[in-house]
């Protein structure tokens, strides 16, 4: 229709998520819409569920022993906890960042190539092209290029972060899932972490826990305030920070909380 934007897809979207640990029911009918090629950052007190919740968009929580699932998790409208899906082929789709740097103990090229070779791509000019594109596409091939076969061990925090970055690129992702991405980094890494997921969104839709409400304003486009598990509100950054619905999301962006 004329004037009108055409509607962002729900990329991800959740329906009566409920997830336990034994007994516990860290997350509480969940239901939530992720936009396709947005920022979505996932804010709230610790211990309020958010990285359970993140944990189980690409089912990283099969691995934690005791934890129970009910509801859906639709990607592109498929379940994700289907018996027929592949957690394999689903975690090369939606890929995952974790809080502290975790390169593998080996030098930068093979971290890169590490994925792909597990997807079966043995060919060295194909791994010499998806690498270079990797570490171009998380903004770290200036820094690397003359030492690929250099321990990544040898970088700084923030360029293991970026590394780390690289390597879930290299396999092709749809979904990138950051879980406080930039909390053992410095302000300056933090910036270009922060830069790079501002690019990454052209291509990738990006869902990232930050306890930094200053960084969640500046890089999301959708927010989502979790407390005690519940989704007490989800909308556009925009929105949520200046014009709160709600009076808990009201006292927690402005420091009153608790
Ligand atoms: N493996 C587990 N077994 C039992 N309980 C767990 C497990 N992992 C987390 N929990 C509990 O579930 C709740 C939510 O934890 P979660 O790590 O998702 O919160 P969070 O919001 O990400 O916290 P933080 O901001 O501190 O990382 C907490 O009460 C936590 O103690």
């Amino acid at each position: 229709m004329r004037g009108r934007r055409p509607a962002i897809k729900n990329k991800i979207y959740t329906r009566n998520l409920n997830i336990y640990y034994g007994e516990f029911r860290v997350l509480k009918d969940i239901n939530i819409e992720i936009k396709e090629k947005k920022v979505t950052a996932l804010i709230g007190p610790s211990g309020c569920g958010k990285s359970t919740f993140l944990r189980s968009l690409n089912r990283m929580n099969d691995l934690i022993e005791n934890t129970r699932i009910t509801g859906k998790v639709y990607l592109d409208d498929k379940d994700v906890y289907d018996s027929d899906v592949n957690v394999i082929e689903l975690r090369k789709r939606v890929g995952m960042v974790f809080q502290k740097p975790n390169p593998f103990p080996m030098s930068i090229y093979d971290n890169v190539a590490y994925g792909p070779r597990i997807h079966g791509i043995r060919d060295k000019n194909r791994l010499d092209e998806i690498v270079e594109r990797s570490l171009r596409g998380a903004a770290l091939w200036d820094e690397v290029k003359n030492r690929l076969k250099d321990s990544a061990l040898g970088l700084s925090g923030g360029q293991q972060q970026r590394l780390c970055i690289a390597r879930v690129l290299a396999v092709e992702p749809e979904v990138v899932l950051m879980d406080e991405p930039c909390s053992a980094l410095d302000p300056i890494s933090t910036m270009k972490v922060e830069e790079l997921i501002e690019q990454l969104k052209e291509n990738y839709t990006i869902v990232i826990v930050t306890h930094n409400m200053q960084q969640a304003g500046r890089i999301s486009d959708f927010t989502a305030f979790f407390l005690s598990g519940e989704l007490v509100e989800f909308g556009l950054t925009k929105e949520l920070f200046y014009n709160p619905k709600n009076k808990k999301t009201e006292e927690y962006i402005t420091g009153r909380f608790g």
